[in-house]
């Protein structure tokens, strides 16, 4: 049974039992400082002999990934094919780990229960969709976007309104404002699972007489059910609009998504191993995604110098790789002398470019070409590395 602690009573048996020094310390779990606040009358006076009771300070760093819905399984394969790969001893288990880093605890939750956590300091670091992390994080500053594009999760958070009868001309958000049908007493009436955003993006836009109601799935329903004249949802294909007869409007979406690392500034600041963990983290993530459609192309080319090849291969515009061409001299043996007269060289193209680049290659004497898939590129610096350590002022 959950027992439920009182706050005051509490500080009264530890006062300030947690040395200052500690790193992150807390009395005790913010999640049961959530639930003495919330129901001060259903509180319990936690005994002083009860003091040890108290489940010990955590050390491990906690990563919290989506349990379920169309987040979980693309989550644990970029993780994978990051070599990152979390051992689940079983799919109804919510507690994991990943290998290769140590000292790490992964927990399966639902994504908006991560964002929550992160809030509480109950999770350090998380993967969900920056839609739910703008939701359910409510402009809190502990929350840090380390990597804002995993390049999964794609939608967009966008209001919509019925192709039909009022609204058959109406096709922007200023029209939708401008309709003399709204009124104090008969307000434009939206429905969404979005309370926090889906109210900030309309008061912004300066809509007046706007009334909200939630819901938690099948919105698009709403308007040809009566019970809404419009919708604040995640879109994706835009199928489910199309098929229940609504549509978008300009100047209507409120977020772009797709799924984000996101960590608590105050985790990273002050609880040991969170930094270094993310910094890996966000590495294998940058290295993988930086590589994804991206091939390595291997061929050899004749020439008289490293130069001249170069020269040749840099006055191709799809041939300038990452960082230009690596060229090496190919040696051979004639007449028992060891000659030069190819060129091996390197270059790294996006795969949608291959074949112009091959085109390329080969008009200037490249053959041989092999292409093989690259899984990382791993840059000198990582630029979100930098940001992330001028946010937190180090
Ligand atoms: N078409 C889409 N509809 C909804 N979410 C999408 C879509 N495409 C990508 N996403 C991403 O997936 C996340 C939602 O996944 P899902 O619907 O499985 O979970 P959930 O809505 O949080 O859970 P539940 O619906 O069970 O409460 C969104 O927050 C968003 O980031
Ligand atoms: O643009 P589309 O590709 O059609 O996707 C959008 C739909 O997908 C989501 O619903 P979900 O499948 O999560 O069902 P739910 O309404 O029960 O949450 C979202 O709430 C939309 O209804
Ligand atoms: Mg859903």
């Amino acid at each position: 049974m959950a027992a439920f602690y009182d706050l005051a009573a509490f500080y009264q048996v530890r006062p300030s039992s947690s040395s200052p020094s500690r790193p992150f310390s807390r009395p005790f779990p913010s999640s049961l400082a959530c639930r003495a606040t919330a129901s001060p009358s259903s509180t319990v006076v936690l005994p002083a002999g009860d003091v040890e009771a108290l489940p010990p300070e955590r050390t491990a760093v906690r990563l919290g990934l989506p349990s379920k819905g169309r987040m979980a399984d693309e989550t644990l394969s970029l993780l994978k094919n990051c070599q990152l790969s979390v051992r689940q001893v079983n799919p109804r288990q919510y507690i994991a780990d990943i290998p290769q880093l140590s000292n790490l605890e992964v927990w399966f939750q639902r994504p908006k229960d991560i964002v929550r956590k992160l809030r509480s300091g109950d999770l350090d670091i998380g993967i969900v969709g920056f839609d739910t992390v703008s939701e359910y994080g409510e402009g809190n500053e502990d929350l840090i976007i380390v990597h804002e594009a995993l390049e999964y999760g794609a939608c967009r958070l966008s209001l919509a309104i019925p192709k039909y009868g009022i609204f058959e001309n109406i096709n922007s958000l200023h029209e939708l404002a401008e309709m003399p049908q709204w009124t104090k007493e008969r307000p434009l009436r939206i429905v969404t699972g979005f309370s926090y955003l889906g109210p900030k993006f309309l008061k912004e836009r300066g809509l007046e007489h706007v009334s909200f109601s939630t819901a938690d799935g099948a919105l698009e329903a709403a308007p040809a059910m009566g019970i809404a004249d419009a919708i604040v949802d995640l879109v994706s294909s835009g199928t489910t609009l199309r098929e229940n007869d609504l549509k978008e409007i300009e100047g209507g979406v409120v977020l772009e998504s797709q799924a984000v690392l996101v960590a608590s500034r105050r985790s990273l600041n002050t609880r040991q191993g969170v930094l270094e963990i993310t910094h890996e983290i966000l590495e294998r993530l940058e290295a993988h995604l930086r590589a994804t459609g991206q091939v390595t192309v291997v061929a050899n080319m004749r020439g008289n110098s490293a130069e001249e090849v170069a020269e040749r291969i840099l006055s191709q515009t799809s041939l300038s790789g990452l960082q230009g061409p690596t060229i090496s001299p190919v040696y051979c043996k004639r007449d028992g002398k060891i000659v030069v007269e190819y060129y091996a060289i390197v270059i790294c193209v996006p795969q949608k470019a291959l074949y112009k680049s091959v085109k390329q290659l080969r008009s200037i004497g490249g053959s041989g070409v092999l292409v093989s898939d690259l899984t990382y590129i791993f840059e000198e610096e990582t630029p979100r590395w930098r940001k992330l350590l001028s946010q937190l002022g180090l």
